[in-house]
């Protein structure tokens, strides 16, 4: 079975709901019916009721079952005010400013449906920058307990792959953390391994990447890494993680014994942990996009309740797996 039909059984065993702000977005109106029909999670959309269903009426696709809510109607407005105001008056967040942004601003509105618990997770991105997704949800949701950190990630399912995890990866970090500092990298590390062990399933086995595999090269960039995989090992020391390590090393086992012979990941690494946002996001879409592989991301990981981004290039497809995705890190708790 597919990767991503694993995750929607899952999703369906204990159904979870998820609050997509992005009502405008065609692809979401598609990926909300695919989800009601699938029964992967309950839909929560925000925004005017009429206007939802006639965008969904316009696209032929049926939304009966979908929660509306309209942040001018609900009742719910005046506890989320309260909520963030209190959330967020060391900011100087004042009621009016809050009711100002809720009223106005759907993501937040979302992200507050989550920390409220109206909702179990949220996704949002397909027509909105990850920034303007992140933001809110950073400075509403924070870290999970025990964690500094939060990071962002894709699971990439790579058609007919030998590699991996039968072509299935984490990459890291792909969309929050521009340029993260070794002990930040290390973070990631640690992150990614738990993601992937929560949602693939399998034994994490890490990669530490760099254009650089055990002192191929010279460099501060080198010597970034080199220092991100000695703090993971020292902190994290139960993970099977190495580096650095090149691309080719770490998941061609061939490659990998004769550049860093010895190692216990070169050649059988699933998690990949670039060493920069420029190298995540590029390789990510570089793998989406030439080896036609599915990419669900950017995820969250690291925040204290899930909420997930999407790309703007995303299809209807991408966020139908995001949601299931989200609504098992639900059940999760991760
Ligand atoms: C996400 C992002 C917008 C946050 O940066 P910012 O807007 O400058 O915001 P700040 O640094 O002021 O952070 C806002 C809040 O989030 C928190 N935060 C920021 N990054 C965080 C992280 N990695 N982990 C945990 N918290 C974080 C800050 O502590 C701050 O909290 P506070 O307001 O309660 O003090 C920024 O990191 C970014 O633009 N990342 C790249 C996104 C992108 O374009 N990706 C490429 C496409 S996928
Ligand atoms: C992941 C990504 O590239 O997102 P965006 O479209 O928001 O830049």
């Amino acid at each position: 079975m597919a990767f991503i039909d694993v995750i929607k059984e899952k999703a369906k065993k204990d159904k979870k709901t998820i609050v997509l702000p992005e009502t405008r977005d065609k692809r979401t109106l598609i990926a909300a019916a695919q989800v009601l029909e699938e029964g992967t999670a309950n839909i929560v959309m925000i925004g005017k009721e009429e206007k939802i269903f006639d965008g969904a009426g316009w696209l032929e696709v049926d939304l009966t079952g979908v929660k509306v809510i309209d942040p001018d109607e609900t009742d719910k407005l005046e506890h989320y005010v309260k909520t963030l105001t209190e959330l967020r008056k060391n900011k100087g967040m004042t009621e009016e400013k809050a009711r100002e942004i809720l009223l106005n601003d759907y993501l937040t509105f979302g992200v507050m449906m989550v920390k409220c618990k109206d909702a179990d997770g949220m996704v949002a991105g397909a027509c909105h920058a990850t920034a303007d997704v992140l933001r809110p949800s950073l400075q509403i949701l924070k870290t999970a307990p025990g964690t500094d950190l939060v990071s962002a990630f894709f699971i990439m399912d790579v058609p007919n792959c030998e590699y991996g995890s039968h072509g299935t990866f984490v990459f890291a970090d792909c969309g929050l953390n521009q340029d993260p500092t070794a002990s930040e990298l290390a973070c990631i590390a640690d992150s990614s391994a738990k993601s992937f062990r929560s949602l693939v399933g399998e034994k994490p086995v890490i990669a530490m990447l760099s254009h650089s595999t055990k002192g191929s090269a010279k460099h501060a960039l080198v010597d970034k890494v080199v220092e991100a995989t000695e703090i993971a090992k020292e902190r994290y020391p139960q993970l099977t993680l190495d580096g650095e390590l090149q691309l080719d090393a770490s998941i061609v086992p061939s490659i990998g014994a004769s550049k860093a012979k010895g190692s216990p990941v070169a050649g059988h690494a699933n998690v990949l942990v670039f060493p920069n946002l420029d190298a995540g996001n590029i390789g990510y879409k570089l793998v989406q996009r030439l080896a036609k592989a599915d990419a669900y991301g950017p995820m969250l990981q690291g925040i204290a309740s899930p909420v997930n981004d999407l790309s703007r290039g995303c299809s209807a497809e991408d966020i139908v797996g995001v949601i299931a995705l989200t609504a098992v890190q639900a059940q999760l708790n991760v």
